[in-house]
């Protein structure tokens, strides 16, 4: 052991993810003594194997959708995806992204090591056989698929290996229905592949509006996907190149891969967080309202915390702001989120923002909801749109907008104009009183306001 010329900084950041980059980065800029431990690909789930690559995949999967849409409308035919090809086209972005970024690390002046970091003491960690020290600690180690404990769990396979299949095999299962399978699920079947998702209940996806949710459902049904809920998998079972996948009722599905999509736990375990007086359950780390953990110099941000808020890239780079701002003595208030939108970029894109439907309709003295179909709207019929239906809530009691629900491939640009227009509290007078480009997504607002 090389304890005895043990390296001290201000701040050890564990995880180089986008929660851990951005500490890192803002700490070292501050003028504090930095390091950074890695012990898979520098970036991160997101911009290796999580939003970033899912969406270059998705940007041809868009396309294939819009041009089946237009198709009799001035569109001969919707394009085939050539997979190996779009695979290629993903690697040229990720395989920059770990060199890339540990470069712009080191070039701020952050050591950058390499390595599964654990704590030996509460001021201490190793790395391999090496030692290092610091006064303050963050803990950026994010979160792993979880895989669903049956018989033949050995043959799930997980979102990080299909996001860089060199083939996509003829048939898939999607298990869980959340947001990797329905992300994914919809990529491999617009890519050719017959696909299966199956879940456990009646509601997946259950963080967004249920009748909305539904009417996604019934979308990917038309398109071809089988969605079986109620469907609770047993076992997988070997048989010969394919896998089955065996059903609490009984019945069962056969297919080339089958994919856990079943939620993700915390990277703690080879922490050892014991050692620095860190206390932790299945959620991952515990914080309090400053991301401060039980030990009062080490801190967590991003996935990993046991916060239940949603475990999302954006999240994990404004808890890194606001700690970085605690740390340096330039924040005592405790940490809040402001209005997140949340999205799911399947067949179609489904998105909220603000106060949920749900919680708007248990509450209808106070809330009210507008259920809009505008299928038929200028915006949507222009692009021969199948379903698009925003909900808007409204608080009663100021007639401000301060929740919606959007089902429609423009969900990405409209909800983040919803977050605005419920974050900054804007007014019907003062919406109509500016003025927008014209005719965009964006010009809808004051119609839907
Ligand atoms: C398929 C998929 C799609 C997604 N799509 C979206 C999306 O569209 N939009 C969105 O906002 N979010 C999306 N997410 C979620 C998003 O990727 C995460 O919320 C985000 O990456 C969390 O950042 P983080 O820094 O907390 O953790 P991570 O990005 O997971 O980084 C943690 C890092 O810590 C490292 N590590 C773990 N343990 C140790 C240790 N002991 N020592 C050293 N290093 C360690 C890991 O290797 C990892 O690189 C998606 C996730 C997945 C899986
Ligand atoms: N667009 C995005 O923002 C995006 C995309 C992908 C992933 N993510 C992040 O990654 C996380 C993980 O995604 P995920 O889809 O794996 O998890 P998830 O939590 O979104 O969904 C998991 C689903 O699996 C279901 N499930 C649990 N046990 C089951 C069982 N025994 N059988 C069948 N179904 C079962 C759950 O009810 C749930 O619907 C997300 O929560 C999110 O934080 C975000």
């Amino acid at each position: 052991m090389k304890g005895f010329l043990m390296e001290k900084f201000d701040e050890i950041v564990i995880g180089a993810g986008p929660g851990g980059v951005a500490a890192a980065s803002r700490l070292q800029s501050a003028g504090h003594k930095v390091m950074i431990v890695e012990n898979n690909l520098y970036g991160g789930t997101c911009p290796n194997f999580g939003c970033d690559p899912k969406k270059m995949l998705y940007a041809a999967v868009e396309t294939r959708q819009r041009a089946r849409q237009m198709t009799g409308f001035g569109v001969q035919s919707a394009p085939e995806i050539n997979w190996p090809e779009l695979m290629e086209f993903k690697r040229g972005y990720t395989r920059a992204i770990p060199g890339g970024t540990e470069e712009g690390l080191k070039h701020s002046g952050v050591k950058t090591v390499h390595g599964t970091a654990r704590f030996t003491a509460e001021h201490t960690i190793m790395v391999g056989d090496e030692s290092y020290q610091a006064t303050n600690f963050v803990i950026a180690t994010g979160h792993r698929p979880a895989i669903l404990d049956i018989p033949g769990k050995e043959y799930f396979m997980t979102s990080t290996d299909f996001l860089d299949l060199d083939c996509l095999p003829d048939e898939l299962i999607f298990v869980g229905g959340g947001f990797v399978s329905f992300e994914l699920a919809n990529i491999a079947h617009q890519a050719g592949a017959t696909v299966h998702l199956i879940h456990h209940n009646e509601r997946p996806l259950k963080r967004f509006d249920e009748e909305e949710v539904q009417q996604l459902v019934e979308l990917m049904r038309d398109s071809g996907i089988d969605v079986q809920l109620n469907a609770s998998p047993t076992e997988i079972r070997k048989v010969g190149n394919q896998f089955e996948v065996v059903l609490a009722d009984g019945r069962s599905i056969t297919a080339d891969q089958v994919y856990a999509g079943t939620g993700r736990v915390a990277n703690i375990e080879a922490l050892d967080l014991a050692k620095a007086n860190v206390e932790f359950s299945r959620r991952g780390v515990h914080v309090d309202q400053y991301l401060q953990t039980t030990n009062e110099h080490v801190f967590a941000i991003g996935d990993v915390t046991d916060l239940n808020i949603p475990k999302l890239t954006p999240i994990a780079g404004y808890m890194s702001r606001y700690l970085v701002a605690h740390i340096l003595g330039k924040s005592s208030v405790p940490f809040a989120l402001p209005v997140v939108p949340e999205i799911t970029f399947s067949t179609t894109e489904l998105a909220q923002v603000g106060v949920t439907t749900d919680a708007a309709k248990a509450d209808s003295k106070h809330y009210q909801v507008k259920d809009l179909d505008v299928t038929g709207w200028y915006s949507y019929n222009r692009t021969k749109e199948q379903v698009a239906r925003v909900k808007v809530v409204i608080d009663c009691t100021n007639n401000l907008v301060v929740g919606a629900a959007v089902l429609s491939s423009t969900a990405e640009d409209l909800i983040n104009q919803f977050m605005w227009l419920i974050d900054q509290h804007i007014t019907h007078k003062e919406l109509l009183n500016k003025v927008f480009a014209y005719p965009s997504v964006a010009s809808d607002l004051q119609y839907f306001a």
